[in-house]
């Protein structure tokens, strides 16, 4: 209550102030210069105010009141942040609708593109999106019975449900070819499949790419647990990172973000890797063999999806390999375009094997790009070194 009293003189009294000591001629400089002073000096120090006295008020403690005041200062400076918001809002519905029952592959994949291209779509007509899936399976008298599964599913989550011809659509928005040039979205509605099928990890990640740098990344691990030490505590994870920004995880279930950071370490040897469970996706054999050649005595965490990119970024592990087990195979940019930035807003550093970073400016695929590795900055030399060693043996 005193806040909102006081708001009315306060900001009378500020703009009288500015009126009074900018004493510049020229009319443009004048504003430019109110306004900084606004948005520098009085707009941080009402805010803090405001939020300290609320806090006040509703008994909130010393830390609860600077840990509010933290969160709307990064809220406040953001870039980005309605895309950030706009972003956790479709991967949050998506992984929603996943959860409460044992739903097939196939209508999961779909609804959740249909479901995070719908919710890009209405608030950002204009941008392209690389989607991994297309509605090909869905159309015509045999892909009934699947379209109506996936509309009934899609319109669980939605505002205002859809007809069949919008659901359509919706998943086909994301079949952009990607590129160098403008803003575009990239999503893997389920990444993982194998773990969703075997009830353990996947995910729906989906990142903003802007000249073919990613700007922002979030990845819904509905299988994850919230803590890794405790792993038969609460499932469901968020995880955010907006370039510069740094990297934050919430429970599906609660709007508190938390920092992460990648767990430090100064030799490989201490460090423990993880890899997909698919031998098929990644070449366990070679994995084995650099372990051997860094020391690393611990087994490795095998998982699937971008849950991997997830684990490292929050401490779980401190290494992730992804080593080639198929020559020529092209690494889809919606497998690696929120999870590598995860990484790096972590404190992790992603390359290829030959230390290349990921180049997302190609088009669908990382086809300048071979495997990835992940590591903290600490070891990341150390560890290409011995994958080198290994894959050119
Ligand atoms: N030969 C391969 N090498 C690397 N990744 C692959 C290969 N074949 C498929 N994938 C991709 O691996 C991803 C899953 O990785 P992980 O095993 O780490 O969970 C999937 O998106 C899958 O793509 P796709 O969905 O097109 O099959
Ligand atoms: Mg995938």
């Amino acid at each position: 209550m005193p806040t909102f009293v006081s708001k009315g003189p306060m900001i009378t009294t500020w703009y009288r102030f500015l009126e009074r000591f900018i004493k510049i001629k020229n009319k443009n400089v004048a504003l430019l210069s109110k306004v900084t002073l606004d948005q520098t000096l009085f707009a941080p120090s009402f805010i803090a105010i405001f939020f300290t006295a609320q806090g006040m008020m509703e008994r909130k403690s010393r830390n609860q009141i600077l840990e509010q005041l933290e969160s709307v200062a990064y809220t406040l400076s953001s870039a980005y942040a309605t895309e950030r918001a706009v972003a956790i809002n479709a991967v949050l519905k998506a992984c929603m609708q996943l959860i409460p029952c044992k739903i097939p592959s196939l209508v999961a994949d779909f609804s959740a593109q249909a479901v995070v291209n719908l919710i890009l779509h209405k608030n950002f007509p204009d941008d392209p999106i690389v989607g991994e899936e297309d509605s090909g399976d869905l159309r015509g008298e045999s892909g009934k019975p699947l379209r109506l599964r996936v509309l009934e599913l899609t319109n669980t989550v939605l505002d205002s449900p859809i007809d069949e011809e919008e659901l359509l659509q919706a998943i086909d928005r994301g079949s952009y070819g990607g590129g160098s040039k403008g803003r575009m979205w990239t999503l893997d509605p389920i990444d993982g499949t194998k773990g969703f099928l075997r009830g353990e990890q996947y995910a729906i990640c989906l990142a903003l790419i802007i000249d073919g740098i990613v700007q922002l990344g979030v990845v819904g691990c509905p299988n994850l647990p919230v803590d890794h030490e405790q792993p038969d505590g609460e499932k469901g994870c968020l995880f955010i990172a907006v370039k510069n920004q740094g990297a934050f995880q919430r429970s599906l279930s609660s709007t508190d973000e938390k920092p992460v950071r990648f767990a430090d370490v100064s030799s490989p040897e201490s460090a423990s890797f993880c890899e997909s469970t698919e031998a098929a996706h990644s070449n366990h054999d070679n994995a084995t063999k650099i372990a051997a050649l860094l020391g690393i005595t611990k087994p490795p965490v095998r998982m699937d999806s971008q849950c991997k990119y997830c684990s490292v970024s929050r401490g779980d592990a401190n290494i992730y390999l992804r080593l080639p087990v198929q020559e020529g195979y092209e690494e889809k940019i919606w497998d690696h375009a929120s999870g590598s930035l995860l990484v790096e807003e972590a404190g992790g550093k992603v390359s290829d094997l030959y230390g290349k970073a990921l180049d997302f400016s190609l088009g669908r695929t990382l086809k300048s790009n071979v495997g990835v590795i992940v590591a903290h900055p600490n070891i990341h030399a150390k560890v290409l070194e011995a994958v080198q060693t290994v894959c050119n043996e």
